[in-house]
């Protein structure tokens, strides 16, 4: 069946959403399936006779805004199956992937939010795949380590019968650009703290408030996801320790952009870690960890040696280590840029060739 059969809704057109959208114009015409929706916050545009409709004429247009249910119903009426990319990190889209795939449309995106909040919400999903019988497929390569083969990876191991004992690593690109950036191995970091948290913001690699990097909920949130598929019944982000790099004094701010312009007041403390590690000949840096066997999960500072892999990653690189049974001392790593708009994108188009494959 060719992929013009299958419709495809894009809700979120910012860094990841524009860059899915032009990788999503190169693919072959039979990968391809019809655009009949797109969104952004503010608009949408879509046809009740579900017309294709081209996104670069989102933002002049008039079409009426559907809720979320109405949009379930739309697309569920679609003469064809559908697909939803969801681009945005919003937790009410997450909230209704269970509606939408009983309703047999699948789901492609790279927010982590459905898959790290409670724990229901993750077992609604899969139960509401499980009981589809391959009708609504769920996707999300690029909640974890955007493009890089994380959850494939893992879901490989576990499918196989390979028992994962640890996972540990970085699991941020923005924290991996920061820490790379200030506090370099060869110790030649140079620029504020602050001035580095707005190039990453400028560079696409934040969250769309910094502050979810920042507060290490972000990471928290990837290890939910590993965690869970690894066989743990972790609660959510909140149910195991997580360092905040946010100043006290700044936790009240009330917005973003608030929080950004006092941030230089307190770039002190971050060259204090930075000193105090030096000092003893170490660099600091965000990590994570999940000790299966143990069912602890930990998000935070350390010091590392200089010349570890961690210490001598560069840019935004992830670095994921799998321990596993077979793999034995020496984990199965995998290593690369773990954020930016077009490598996130690769992975969200990848995960909407796979789905395309399974439903024609
Ligand atoms: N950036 C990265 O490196 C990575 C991002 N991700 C995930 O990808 C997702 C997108 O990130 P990114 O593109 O950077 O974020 P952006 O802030 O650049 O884009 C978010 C988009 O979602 C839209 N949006 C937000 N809420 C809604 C809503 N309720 N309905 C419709 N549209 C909405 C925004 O609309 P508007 O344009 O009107 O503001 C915007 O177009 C997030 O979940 C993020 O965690 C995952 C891995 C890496
Ligand atoms: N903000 C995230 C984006 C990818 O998940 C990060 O910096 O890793
Ligand atoms: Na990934």
């Amino acid at each position: 069946m060719p992929a013009s059969k299958l419709y495809l809704a894009v809700i979120g057109v910012g860094g990841v959403g524009a860059a899915f959208l032009s990788q999503l114009a190169h693919l072959p015409a039979s990968l391809r399936p019809t655009l009949i929706f797109v969104s952004r916050s503010s608009k949408q545009l879509y046809t009740p006779s579900y017309d294709a409709v081209s996104a670069s004429d989102l933002n002049s247009s008039t079409s009426k805004l559907l809720s979320i249910p109405d949009l379930t119903s739309y697309l569920s009426s679609a003469p064809g199956k559908a697909i939803l990319v969801d681009n945005t990190s919003n937790q009410d889209v997450a909230n209704a992937y269970p509606s939408f795939l009983r309703k047999g449309i699948s789901v492609v995106t790279p927010n982590k939010k459905a898959f790290s909040s409670n724990l229901q919400l993750w077992t609604d999903i899969f139960d509401a795949v499980e009981s589809s019988d391959g009708q609504a497929l769920i996707y999300h390569e690029s909640s974890v380590g955007a493009g890089l083969p994380v959850i494939s990876t893992l879901k490989d191991l576990v499918a196989t019968g390979d028992q994962v004992t640890r996972i540990e690593g970085v699991f941020s690109g923005t924290m991996s650009f920061l820490f790379n950036s200030f506090a370099p191995a060869d110790g030649s970091g140079k620029g504020k703290w602050s001035e580095i948290v707005a190039q990453a913001k400028e560079a696409g690699y934040t969250e769309p408030d910094p502050r979810d990097d920042l507060n290490g909920m972000d990471v928290a949130r990837k290890l939910t996801i590993l965690a869970r598929l690894a066989g743990l019944k972790v609660q959510g982000p909140e149910s195991f320790p997580v360092q905040s790099l946010i100043p006290k004094e700044l936790e009240s701010a009330k917005s973003s952009d608030e929080f950004m312009q006092r941030l230089p007041e307190f770039d002190g403390e971050m060259e204090a870690y930075k000193d105090e590690a030096a000092k003893a000949g170490k660099v600091v840096r965000y990590v994570g960890s999940v000790d299966v066997g143990a069912g602890k999960v930990k998000v935070g500072l350390e010091t590392v040696d200089q010349g570890t892999p961690i210490a001598s990653l560069r840019g935004s690189d992830n670095l994921i280590c799998f321990y596993t049974k077979r793999y034995g001392a020496n984990p199965l790593v995998i290593q690369g840029a773990g954020a930016g708009g077009e490598v996130t994108a690769m992975g969200v188009t990848a995960d909407l060739i796979k789905a395309v494959e399974r439903l024609r």
